[in-house]
Parts: structure tokens; sequence; C-alpha cells
């Protein structure tokens, strides 16, 4: 099974950097020089026939990385040019900057014609948002026509959060140095990335030893590790009853692509409740779910009774219907998955949930919930999705692109698939289905929110590439659930 991807933050990026200069007998130059080389590989792999590079140098090491990329650059005979925005000021750079002159290197006033742009302006070094030369430089380099490869990190983003701390490189490839940083897995850096590399520049393996990741990256070929073949003695009692909880007036849609979800992910029984008005028109759509109406709390408790897992939210409303389902789930001790109104609900009244509850939050609804602004959770993702598992005591998923799982006080889990089609109503329906259809079948929360949520963006992801990411439906998704949680039998 493939392993997760470790990912780091900053801090432990400069630990790893110690060490491994302290592994190649002190000198840093050695770890730069290795980084500029790695740098020039990367442009001979992917733009072969770049003759007109322009490299844009920042004053720290980053920008050393800059230079010996383009000394090396101009010794095979390309055309550099080195544009910067100040003159180098760590010694590292301020050697590689006169190493690059002395081979005859020229420094550019404009950017002008490129075949390529190398940014090589800030790294993991970024401390504020750039502002004046760099600032427009960095818009330059987004509005000329030559493709742009960023060393290490697109300057403007930091590579420990994710977010852009103000303008910022749109990068079609992304050369990370060392490891991986976690920042460039989620939040605003997915659209400055481009396709991301790693150059980890030949040390040993226990460098790293000691070090724990700061996060660990979930791409679709894990999801093999989550979904064993099931036994052939299985039956449906085994694999979970769920109960949906939600489809107030005008939202019985939510709730039905909840059940359809937990159907598709292998839920034995999906038992529905919902208003009356929508019971026909969810039979006739899924009459594999038992579909009751559900006017008020007496009729519910016998459902929860029989289930093994509740799924509590969508489109659950915020009326006095919703706010007495929300209390007799809460009040059931069943596992329970909670999203949508019932999160909105829950930032209005507070509730201690269990470390066997999953929550689902978007951006908005973390907000709430945290009681902070949307941007202030986007400006820190990792730091929003730890502080929803602190404040709720449940598993956290910090929904948006690049997924953040966070279930105790370890390194939390991030989403690597998902694409912006899956920026429609009732795609958190669907997750909510997953989640606690995988919960009944016998994953631990923490589990079944990772799987469930790769599962999920693994989904939007296959039905994007049949006919695109724009006209995306939920229920386009419902058949690659089934698909991606089943492995071939032999
Ligand atoms: N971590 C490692 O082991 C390695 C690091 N290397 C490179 O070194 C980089 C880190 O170098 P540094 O620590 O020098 O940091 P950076 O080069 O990322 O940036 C720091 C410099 O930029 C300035 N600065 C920060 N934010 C600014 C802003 N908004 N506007 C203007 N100036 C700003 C700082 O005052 C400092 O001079 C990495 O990203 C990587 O590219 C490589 O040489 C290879 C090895
Ligand atoms: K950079």
């Amino acid at each position: 099974m493939p392993a997760p991807l470790p990912l780091f933050d900053a801090v432990a990026l400069r630990t790893l950097e110690a060490r491994g200069i302290a592994l190649l007998g002190g000198d840093p130059g050695v770890l730069m020089a290795r980084a500029g080389a790695a740098a020039w590989r990367c442009v001979r792999k992917h733009w072969p026939q770049a003759a007109r590079i322009v490299v844009a140098c920042g004053p720290g090491n980053n920008g050393g990385d800059g230079y010996v990329l383009a000394r090396l650059a101009r010794e095979a005979g390309r055309e550099v040019r080195v544009l910067r925005v100040a003159e180098p000021a760590s010694a590292l750079a301020q050697r590689a900057c006169t190493a690059y002159l002395a081979a005859g290197g020229v420094i550019a006033g404009e950017l002008g014609e490129a075949d390529l742009i190398v940014d090589a302006l800030f790294g993991i070094g970024l401390s504020r948002a750039p502002e004046g030369p760099a600032a427009a430089l960095i818009a330059a380099i987004n509005a000329h026509p030559a493709p742009v490869l960023a060393l290490d990190v697109p300057s403007g983003i930091d590579a420990g959060r994710g977010c852009a701390l103000g303008v910022a490189v749109v990068a079609d490839r992304t050369l990370q140095f060392l490891a991986r940083h976690r920042g460039l897995r989620t939040g605003a850096a997915l659209d400055h990335c481009g396709e991301l590399e790693l150059a980890a520049l030949d040390l040993p393996a226990d460098v790293f030893e000691g070090l724990a990741p700061a996060a660990w990256g979930y791409r679709r070929d894990a999801l093999a590790g989550f979904f064993p073949l099931r036994p052939r003695d299985a039956h449906k009692g085994r694999h979970g009853h769920v109960l949906c909880i939600g489809g107030d007036a005008g939202s019985g849609g939510a709730v039905l692509l909840a059940a359809q979800a937990a159907l598709r992910c292998g839920a034995g029984l999906v038992s529905v409740a919902t208003r009356e008005a929508h019971v026909p028109a969810l039979l006739a759509r899924c009459p594999e779910a038992m579909v009751h109406a559900i006017e008020g709390t007496a009729a519910l408790r016998p459902l929860l009774a029989r289930a093994d897992v509740v799924a509590v939210g969508p489109g659950l409303g915020q009326g006095e219907w919703g706010r007495a389902l929300l209390a007799a789930a809460l009040d059931s001790g069943k596992p329970r998955v909670l999203d949508a109104d019932a999160l909105n609900l829950l930032a209005e009244r507070g509730a201690d949930l269990r470390p066997e509850d999953v929550i689902t939050p978007h951006p908005g609804e973390a907000a709430r919930l945290l009681g902070v602004t949307t941007a202030e959770i986007q400006r820190d993702r990792f730091a929003a999705v730890a502080a929803l598992q602190a404040r709720y005591g449940a598993v956290a998923i910090l929904k948006g692109a690049g997924s953040l799982v966070q279930a105790d006080a370890g390194a939390p889990a991030v989403v690597c698939a998902g694409n912006p089609g899956m920026a429609t109503g009732g795609m958190g329906d669907l997750l909510t289905g997953c989640i606690a259809a995988l919960r009944g079948q016998g994953m631990s929360a923490a589990d079944a929110a990772v799987a469930g949520a790769l599962l999920h963006a693994a989904a939007g992801d296959a039905a994007a590439r049949e006919d695109g990411e724009r006209g995306l439906l939920p229920s386009d998704l419902l058949p690659w659930l089934r698909r991606l949680a089943n492995p071939m039998r032999r």
C-alpha cells in the first residue's frame, strides 16, 4: 500500500537544512549548489528548447539558488538574464551572485522577451507580503506569456500555511528542495504551484530521523489501503445501518444525495428521516433507502435506536424542525457525521462532541464554528482545522481545495485530490454520506474521515476527467464512488 506523503513546515525544513549542511562538512554552499543544479536539470527536462531564460532573484538564499541556476544555464550556452529586486543580502546568495557575474553573467533591467521565467525571489524565508519592486515584478511575471518555474515555493506563498501573503507568482511548475512543503497542498497555494516536483538533494534518509512530518498527504493511490476486499460471507447487517437526517422544506435533494452516497459507499442499510412532502420523490429516485416522514422527535427516536451511525445536517434548515432533530441526534449516543445546517446550529448552541464523531465544515461554516471570518480560516487552514478539532472534540474536516483532516493533536491529513468542478451545491452532502457509510462498515472516525474525503475527491476527479469540471453534478460522482471503493477481485 502506498504510504501517505510526509509533508513538512518551515521549522522542520530549517532543521533538515542544518542537518544536511553538517553532514556535508559544514559548507552551506554545497546544498545551494545541489539545489541550483537540480533546478537546471529540471529546466533541461521540461523546457529543453528554452533559449532565453530570465531568472528573477530575491535577496536571500532562494535568490542564491537562482544565481547558481543562471550560471549553469549560461555555461550551457543559453541566453540568460538575471532580474533582481534587491542586492544579495545573505552571504551565500552573494557568493552565488559573484560566481554568476564572474562567469560573464548580466543583470537585466526589465523582463523583456523570454522562453522561460525562473522565479527565485522568495522561498521559505518570505516573512511578509511582497511590496514595491518585488510586488511589481511578481505582477509582471504573472502577466508575461512565458512559462514559469518556481524554485522551492511560488514567491508570495507562505509554504507552511498555504496562503498568499499578498501578490504571488503563478507558476507552471514548482521544484521543492529537500522535502515537500505542507502549505503547497492546500488553499490558495494550489492555484500558484502548477505541477509539484521534489529535489531531495541527495541527503541520506537519516536526516529525517526524529523529525515528525507536519502533515500527511493522501493521493488517489492511497485509496486501495482503505478498501480491502469484503469477506465472501458478508451480509448486509455487517455493513452498518446509516440514518440520514435532513431535508427541510425546499432542501429534500440534500438528504437524498447523502443517502445515495452512503449506499454507493457500501452501507448495508440506509434510512432517511425527512419531511413528509419529500418521501414519494425520494423513494422514486432511491428505492433502496427506507424513507420516513418525520415531523417531530418522537418518531425519530426509534430510528435513531436502530441506526449504527447518524448523518445529520444535509438540508436540515435552521428552523424548529431542524433544531429538534439535531438535539435528538446529539442525545442519541450514536456515532455522528455532522454537516451543513447541523454545523450552523452547532455554532449557535455549542455541543460537546466526541472523538467518534466527524464534522465536515467548509470554510464559511468553519468561520461560524470558530467565531472568526472566512478569510481568517483560509489564511491558515492548518491552524483552523486544529482549532475545530480541539474546540469541538470531534474529528474535523476542513473542506475546500486540499481538504484537511484533523483527528487528534497529531499531524493532520491533506487530501491531495479534488477539483474546482466540485464547488457545486450538494457535493458536501455526498461527502457526509460517504463518511457515514465508512463509519458503519467499521472504520474509525479518523480513517473514515480521511478515506471518505479522499474517495469523494478522487470520484470528483474521475468524473471531471470524463466530461469536464464545469457543470459537474454531485450525482455524476455516484458511480465513481462505487468504482473507487472497490478493489478488483481476482
Ligand atoms: N532549506 C534548505 O535546506 C535549502 C534552502 N535553499 C533555499 O533557501 C531558501 C530559503 O532562504 P532564506 O532563508 O534566505 O529565505 P528566502 O530567500 O526565501 O527569503 C529571505 C530573504 O527575503 C527577504 N524578504 C522576506 N520577505 C520579503 C518581502 N515580502 N519583501 C522583501 N523582502 C523579503 C528577507 O529579508 C531575506 O533577505 C529556500 O526556500 C530555498 O530556496 C536552497 O539553497 C537549498 C537548501
Ligand atoms: K521562489
